[in-house]
């Protein structure tokens, strides 16, 4: 969408996989979907060096409304759980220098049966932006797949003619997609980035359902990606229950190399160094936003084995190995197999970024170096040709 937003892919937090519809404040007010959970996180960004690192959005998802519409057929936050209502939160989380995502849904009832938009997009529209809110994901349940195109473009139009800047978050492909192959032109003159397949659990199975979607799908997604436009493949579940630390890598390695808006759902007030230290890389964090805007793809996959590649500015190349097997120690790759690695020609300075950075030097064409990768687990690296010709700005 040509909003001027999401040049590179958004990054911020969302509430929905780790705290969901999680409503009863009275039994437990430290993790109910209240304004309170959106001013700590807040806080927390900003003194814990996620704002610093690049996380910007703090996203309300599902759950957050009172059940009707007030007198003038607005929507209207829960008034226990959030007290001060939208604007003030905005306020407060505009205070710490971030910005705040909310959530609405294009059909009669959100997926968890609050208040939907249907025949208020307008009205929703300048709610929000009333409100001073930065971004909105709109969720497409409840409404006939033939119309959802239709509502989705509507609220596109409705928040653009509100005068203000609102990052448009869809699920527009991932509802169409069992009746017909969307229309990825329209979805990305539309949408600042979209969803296009289920949502995400905390486990190493559903960040695999995710890739294999997407490698499966890619000759017809990634070429709609780039600034302005992103594919959603869903949130960051690092940091909670689910996946062994090598999995929270690889789940990292790959969101950067597909481009993907980093919307972590976990609990930043109660997170392991380990996983914060991943989400907060920099060396992947600069794959991710790489000014280029190319979305990478799975340009090789054998031997349970996996090589994604995604191009980036400067002629660089951001290569990952994902070994597929779940069983035995850490298995060899030769970077000469990496289909990428024909661009080493005579020669390319590597830097290993995952499991653990270490400059690589410059490796030969016939480099004979092989990458160690875990089960599960992912290896990380950029390559940069040097080519042969002396650079036009040499003597
Ligand atoms: O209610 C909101 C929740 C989150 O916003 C997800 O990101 C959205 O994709 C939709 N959503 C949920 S749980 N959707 C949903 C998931 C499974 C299902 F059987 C019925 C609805």
């Amino acid at each position: 969408l040509d909003n001027g937003l999401a040049l590179k892919p958004t990054m911020g937090w969302l509430h929905w996989e780790r705290f969901m519809c999680n409503t009863d404040c009275d039994t437990d007010p430290d993790n109910c979907i209240s304004e309170r959970l959106y001013m700590q996180m807040a806080d927390v960004m900003v003194k814990e060096g996620w704002k610093e690192a690049g996380y910007e959005y703090v996203c309300i998802d599902d759950c957050w409304p009172s059940l009707q519409r007030d007198a003038r057929g607005r929507l209207q936050a829960d008034p226990k759980r959030f007290p001060g209502g939208i604007k003030k939160l905005a306020d407060y989380v505009h205070s710490k220098g971030l910005k705040l995502g909310i959530y609405a849904d294009v059909g009669e009832k959100t997926c968890a049966g609050y208040p939907g938009s249907l025949g208020h997009y307008e009205t929703d529209a300048q709610t929000f932006a009333d409100w001073d809110v930065d971004l909105l994901k709109f969720d497409g349940c409840n409404l006939k797949w033939t119309l959802l195109g239709e509502g989705y473009i509507n609220m596109s139009k409705a928040l653009n003619r509100t005068g203000r800047s609102i990052l448009y978050s869809c699920e527009w492909p991932l509802y169409e997609w069992p009746f017909q192959k969307p229309n990825y032109t329209a979805i990305r003159e539309t949408c600042n980035h979209w969803r296009n397949f289920d949502d995400v659990f905390d486990s190493w199975s559903s960040v695999k359902s995710i890739l294999d979607w997407t490698a499966s799908h890619q000759d017809t997604v990634v070429p709609s990606a780039g600034p302005g436009g992103w594919n959603d493949p869903d949130m960051l579940v690092i940091g909670n229950f689910g996946l062994s630390h090598d999995q929270q890598e690889s789940q990292m390695a790959l969101w950067a190399i597909m481009a993907a808006p980093l919307l972590m759902s976990n609990d930043l007030r109660d997170i392991c160094p380990r996983s914060k230290q991943l989400l907060q890389n920099k060396r992947i964090i600069e794959i991710s936003q790489d000014p280029l805007g190319r979305q990478g793809y799975r340009t090789a996959k054998g031997n349970s084995f996996e090589v994604w590649e995604r191009p980036l500015s400067k002629k660089r190349l951001a290569v990952a190995v994902l070994n597929k097997q779940e069983i035995g120690g850490p298995r060899g790759f030769a970077i000469s197999d990496v289909p990428g690695w024909k661009y080493c020609d005579p020669q390319c300075n590597v830097t290993l970024i995952l499991p653990q950075y270490k400059e690589m030097g410059v490796q030969a064409k016939e480099s004979k170096l092989i990458l160690y990768v875990n089960p599960s687990g992912t290896a990380l690296l950029t390559v940069t040709p040097i080519s042969k010709h002396r650079p036009h700005w040499k003597k």
